[in-house]
């Protein structure tokens, strides 16, 4: 239903959920504010404002930092706003990293995107920004369906005013302007500690959400859980005069899945160079993905009875050539590691151990952050501890 709001903008393709359901059942009963204790220090707290629904409480909190005019509203379980609370005080006056050289322009059937005017090197972070507002997917959906404007006037009148003004300019959608239009348009789903509560979460960054999709884009964004930041970094050089770009949903979509992702998470057609190619081009691309799924798929189902060394390099060398015309290289870490076992098993530790640094240096650079999942490099770690021992 149009009261429904889905699919909010994917980051790091390994380690978020693909879709988040806003949907919930049931009616709202709004409860009046409670007032909750005052936060300490240089840190202020309006009073929550909450609702109960099917005897859960969501309430919306706004902190603000006295010190450098940062406030954040979260829409939460009261359990998993103090964890939230917390890492908002953690973070401290965490600054906008911003990119010299970066501007916010009008750009061809986009609205308005973000251009860069100077030359920007592959790896190097483009935009680090704190999160204006995080709230839970259900909470937030249970708000949209109570009709109660209090909760949503809240989320925005609570933050400070140069915070309100930055957040009200942003893109609407089709949508008129509301809180809710302006979340479903620009913000992004986020993998946080709740105090295991457990919720999905959306959180909004102003400057991020500037940023268009493009399917083959040449910048990647990841969220930073323990600091509530969103970073930016490049996928490859960009040259100066670029529109920088990332991918809102899984980064290896084909043509029909990606437009159907868009028209229904996003409500918009997509207009990035491949999906404007020519229909050739866009055929031989979504063949490369079709098999690309396929050699990762046969990838992951080797059993000890399939297990082929000489397929497994064949395959990989293939999955890495189509990721290169792709570009999804980061996508390719498990692709790295899995190389290294297949070396290290037969005794070829200068070769295992390239692919091990490759993978980990890869986790690094686009998936693992602090707070974040870090299996992988604890894995990897072993690994090579392993292979040097
Ligand atoms: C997060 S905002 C991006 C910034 C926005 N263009 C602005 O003016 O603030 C998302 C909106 O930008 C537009 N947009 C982003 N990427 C697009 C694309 N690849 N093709 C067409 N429209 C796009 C759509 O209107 C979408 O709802």
């Amino acid at each position: 239903s149009s009261q429904c709001l889905s699919a909010q903008h994917l980051l790091s393709q390994n380690q978020l959920p693909l879709r988040q359901s806003w949907c919930v059942d049931g009616d709202l009963e709004t409860e009046s504010p409670r007032v909750l204790s005052k936060m300490e220090g240089s840190v202020s707290s309006h009073e929550p404002v909450c609702v109960e629904v099917k005897e859960k409480e969501y309430c919306i909190h706004t902190a603000s930092d006295l010190g450098s005019g940062h406030s954040l509203s979260i829409v939460a379980r009261p359990t998993a706003a103090d964890a939230i609370l917390a890492a908002f005080l953690a973070s401290g006056t965490t600054p906008l990293l911003y990119k010299h050289g970066l501007e916010i322009r009008s750009v061809p059937d986009k609205g308005k995107g973000l251009v860069t005017a100077i030359s920007i090197k592959k790896k190097e972070t483009i935009l680090l920004e704190r999160a204006y507002v995080v709230a839970s997917a259900q909470g937030f959906a249970n708000a949209a369906r109570s009709q109660d404007q209090l909760l949503f006037d809240a989320v925005v009148d609570q933050l400070s005013v140069v915070d309100q003004e930055v957040v009200m300019s942003l893109d609407m959608g089709l949508g008129n302007k509301s809180i809710e239009n302006i979340m479903k348009t620009n913000a992004f789903a986020c993998q946080l500690e709740d105090g295991s509560v457990g919720d999905g979460y959306i959180c909004l960054f102003p400057s991020v959400s500037r940023i268009n999709h493009a399917c083959q884009p040449n910048a990647h964004a990841r969220f930073i859980p323990k600091t509530l930041q969103m970073e930016v970094k490049a996928l490859r050089d960009i040259g100066a005069g670029e529109e920088i770009s990332i991918s809102y949903d899984k980064i290896d979509l084909k043509y029909a899945e990606r437009q159907q992702s868009y028209k229904d998470g996003w409500n918009f057609s997509c207009t990035c160079s491949l999906c404007t190619a020519s229909r050739a081009d866009i055929a031989g691309s979504d063949e490369r993905r079709a098999r690309f799924a396929q050699l990762r798929k046969m990838l992951e189902n080797l059993t000890a009875d399939t297990y082929d060394a000489q397929q497994i390099v064949a395959w990989e060398k293939e999955v890495m050539e189509i990721s290169a015309r792709e570009g999804l290289d980061v996508l390719l870490a498990a692709d790295y590691e899995r190389l290294a076992y297949v070396y290290a098993g037969h005794g070829m530790v200068r070769d295992a151990k390239l692919w091990a640094e490759k993978a980990k240096e890869s986790l690094l650079e686009w998936v693992a952050v602090e707070g974040g999942p870090n299996n992988e490099v604890r894995r990897l770690d072993a690994l090579l501890a392993e292979l040097n021992a």
